[in-house]
């Protein structure tokens, strides 16, 4: 790999352990973890030797670097974790001591984020792991009281990390003060054995993801010093004092971090599938659209650019929104740094939504990118089932789906009682003020005005979910069985929440860079802003019909506009793709490649078939020709 600027001589293990002899997907399960640690390994040594000159710092954006990884294992990487959750756990949650003293020895050894148990995942009040200090010792004794208290899902638990960032239940003098992260060894550094007290393990294949190995642990009576809570921000001192953290919620921050990034990640995975998929609709020939001139590159359907083109346009505004997002997740991060709460709560609210909503639409997007290749999508060479499953795992990881949305909505009908109250609100939700006090427009049929009516939609659903809770309550529901009387309610709330996000800030961002860019660029930029608009206008037109004063002639003139976008965006979507600047390397797939040498590289992919290997398979002797000779007549 000549795009690394480690010297060779620096690496303990060879560049030419990343190749390949055989493609990943004819190995078996154990030969593909195998794999993926020879080849994770020798990146994990580039990636340790790149960042010795950068210090770990709490809130940093994570580096783009690993997107090489992409490139060289089809699958996930096993040592992920380690980046994406446990430095940055530490870096977050532990004092500057604690980390130093943790991260002394910096890729020397290698971590994971332990939380999630066989019984419990989302309801994290709920784990059962136990942290119980022994004063004596001046150490906490970890232990798994059940079998549902096993930590069970963590990537790279099973085979790969040495490290572990846990969350337990902390008890001091008998009192539980709820969970906290404790910094776990989990084996011998030399050996790579488990450490006498746990069980370890990983939990077997998955429908994607499965190189991750994603592990169990169990803890019997296992001591670790009372120092390795990580104690940024709630401690229990020598004599067993435990003080309290400003606010308790901070213990949820590093799954606030990947939440907040992954819209980014998303941005990313639709591009590669876009490209893929554009790339081959370009190249593809079939059928005809007038029948008397040859066949048509497939992306000359106007139904194909239908499927396609929102997912380049998606994947700009998950960029656009995943930087703006960013930069709220950094300004409040520096807020609590000086002691302010404030905008906790909105960072969640917006982190928690919009994770949701860009992974949900990365999975279905790329599926569609996938159906829109045919049957040739359904080959692993073209790599769209596993950025499928990679992508579709998002929905579920660093918070469910579901769940997320109600956290969202329970902010959102907060909110709205905050503007019935006549309360000022944070900008991001400040339209649910204007709806109250009934401070709207006609509807409009520009990007602004879909905009301003997809705001109306939220503000319209989160006040018929309110009057929904509290038409339970007055019939004698408590509280939060209204809630959940009403959560279907709730979540479209929150769902129309994350779409008017979207679509305000990627509109806003393009209006507000397009005279900083050429002529020619805005006006392509604004057209995939419009095109993404208009697009949701148009699915989201039943609630805009009830919500707002559009009219069918707003939906006709719409979907006439929507249709000229396409059109617009035609000449230029191949260029738009490339413009991704996905190396092929990265792309990884027989149908996407930049030079269109689709089916001569599906042929020689064909070949490396093990298979292929032998005219005639052993098999045949073995079984088949006992049975044809039976009944050949
Ligand atoms: C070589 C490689 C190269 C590498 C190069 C390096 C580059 C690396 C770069 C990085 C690459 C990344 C790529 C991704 C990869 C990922 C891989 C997979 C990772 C998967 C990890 C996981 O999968 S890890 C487990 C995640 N598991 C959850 O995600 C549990 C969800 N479950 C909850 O999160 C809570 O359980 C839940 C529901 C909130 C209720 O919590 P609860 O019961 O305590 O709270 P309540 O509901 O009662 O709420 C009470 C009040 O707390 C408020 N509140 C709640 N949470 C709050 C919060 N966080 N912040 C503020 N406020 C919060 C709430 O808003 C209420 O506020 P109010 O009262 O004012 O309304
Ligand atoms: C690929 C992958 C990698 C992972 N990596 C890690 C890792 O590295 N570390 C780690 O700790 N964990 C990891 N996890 C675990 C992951 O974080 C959890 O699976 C996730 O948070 C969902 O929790 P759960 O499995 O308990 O789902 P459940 O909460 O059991 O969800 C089941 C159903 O119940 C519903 N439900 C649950 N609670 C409510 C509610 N309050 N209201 C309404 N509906 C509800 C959900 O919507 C869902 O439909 C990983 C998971 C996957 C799939």
């Amino acid at each position: 790999m000549k795009c690394y600027p480690v010297p060779r001589e620096n690496l303990v293990l060879s560049i030419d352990n990343l190749k390949d002899d055989i493609p990943e997907e004819y190995l078996s399960h154990k030969e593909c973890y195998e794999n993926v640690i020879r080849k994770g390994s020798v990146l994990y040594d580039i990636f340790s030797e790149l960042s010795k000159d950068r210090k770990h710092k709490a809130h940093q954006a994570p580096s783009n670097a690993y997107r090489i990884s992409d490139g060289i294992m089809q699958n996930v990487n096993p040592f992920l974790l380690h980046f994406a959750l446990f430095v940055p756990a530490i870096t977050n949650q532990a004092t500057p001591e604690q980390q130093a003293e943790f991260l002394k020895h910096g890729f020397g050894i290698i971590g994971t984020y332990a939380q999630t148990e066989l019984g419990h995942g989302t309801f994290l009040r709920g784990l059962e792991t136990t942290a119980t200090l022994d004063l004596e010792t001046d150490e906490f004794v970890l232990n798994s009281p059940t079998l549902t208290s096993y930590k069970w899902w963590p990537g790279g638990l099973g085979h790969t990390a040495n490290h572990c960032v846990v969350m337990a239940q902390l008890y001091v003098k008998g009192k539980c003060h709820g969970p906290h992260l404790f910094f776990v060894q989990i084996r011998d550094i030399e050996t790579h054995e488990p450490l006498p007290g746990l069980k370890l393990g990983e939990i077997g294949a998955k429908m994607g993801f499965n190189t991750a190995d994603n592990g169990f642990l169990g803890f019997h009576n296992f001591r670790i010093p009372r120092n390795n809570m990580l104690m940024k921000n709630s401690q229990v001192l020598k004599d067993g004092t435990y003080v309290e953290s400003k606010n308790e919620k901070l213990t949820y921050g590093s799954m606030v971090f990947v939440r907040v990034y992954l819209l980014s990640d998303m941005a990313y995975m639709l591009a590669r599938a876009a490209t893929i998929s554009v790339r081959y609709s370009a190249v593809r020939h079939q059928s005809h659209i007038k029948p008397d001139e040859p066949e048509v590159q497939i992306l000359d359907f106007v139904i194909q650019q239908h499927k396609l083109f929102i997912s380049i346009a998606t994947s700009h505004a998950f960029k656009i929104c995943g930087l703006w997002l960013w930069q709220t997740y950094s300004k409040v991060m520096e807020d609590i740094g000086k002691g302010s709460m404030d905008r906790l709560p909105e960072l969640h609210a917006l982190s928690c939504c919009l994770k949701t909503t860009s992974t949900r639409d990365a999975g279905w997007l790329i599926e569609q990118c996938r159906l829109a290749c045919g049957g040739h999508g359904y080959l692993m060479s073209s790599n769209l089932p596993s950025l499928y499953t990679t992508a579709t795992a998002a929905i579920t990881y660093e918070g469910e789906s579901t769940v997320l949305l109600l956290q969202t909505a329970r902010y959102l009908i907060k909110s709205w009682k905050r503007a019935m109250e006549g309360e000022s609100l944070p900008a991001t939700v400040s339209f649910l003020s204007e709806y109250f006090n009934k401070r709207y427009n006609k509807w409009e049929n520009t990007p602004k005005g879909i905009v301003d009516g997809l705001k109306l939609v939220v503000a319209g659903v989160t006040k018929m979910c309110a009057e929904s809770i509290q038409k339970h309550v007055s019939r004698g529901q408590q509280y939060e069985e209204a809630w959940n009387s009403s959560s279907v309610q709730l979540i479209k709330a929150s769902e129309a929440y994350s779409r008017a996000l979207l679509c305000e800030v990627f509109w806003f961002e393009v209006d507000k860079v397009s005279s900083t860019l050429s002529n020619n660029l805005a006006v392509v930029l604004k057209q995939l802003a419009e095109l993404y608009i208009t697009y949701w206008a148009l699915e989201k037109r039943g609630d805009l019909l009830v919500y707002t004063t559009i009219s069918k002639d707003d939906l006709d003139k719409l979907q006439e506009r929507y249709e000229e976008l396409l059109a617009l965006i035609r000449p230029n979507a191949v260029g738009l793709v490339d413009s991704f600047d996905i190396r092929d390397e990265i792309l990884c797939s027989t149908l996407g490649a930049y030079d269109g040498r689709v089916y001569e590289r599906m042929m020689e992919h064909a070949l490396k078939s093990p298979l292929n290997a032998e005219t005639v398979n052993q098999s045949f002797h073995k079984y088949m020709k006992p049975v044809i000779l039976k009944h050949k007549i």
